[in-house]
């Protein structure tokens, strides 16, 4: 199987679980890989036939950013969610990392990998 993908997707909006947090913006960096067939669109040289990045990219960001999340598995599980549903893709791995929330750490983060039902 194919892949389109998305690397270091950069999404600043409200996300954690303390008080503090939800008055301000952290920034997100997403992960997005999604299996595909590409072989329809090479062949004819069309955009139709395969899955816009920008697209992807835009609406993973006014997804996240609709409304305050507290946990970053909810961010994984919409996005995963979302993308098996409106796009033609029959498996997706989806990682979220909150770069600023360990200081000690360079990032922490979770990945998740759902395949359509
Ligand atoms: N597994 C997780 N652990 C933690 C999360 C999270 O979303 N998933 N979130 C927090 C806080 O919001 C933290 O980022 C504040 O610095 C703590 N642990």
């Amino acid at each position: 199987m194919d892949i389109v993908f998305i690397k270091q997707l950069q999404v600043d909006t409200v996300i954690g679980v303390y008080d503090w947090e939800k008055t301000i913006q952290q920034r997100l960096v997403l992960d997005l890989v999604l299996h595909t067939d590409v072989r329809a669109a090479a062949a004819n040289d069309d955009i139709r036939l395969t899955l816009d990045y920008a697209v992807i990219a835009g609406k993973v960001t006014a997804l996240i950013t609709a409304q305050p999340i507290e946990l970053i598995e909810t961010v994984a599980e919409r996005v995963a969610g979302m993308l098996l549903t409106e796009f033609a893709t029959s498996k997706v791995d989806v990682t979220v990392t909150k770069p600023g929330a360990v200081p000690q750490a360079q990032t922490v983060g979770v990945q998740i990998v759902r395949s359509r039902s």
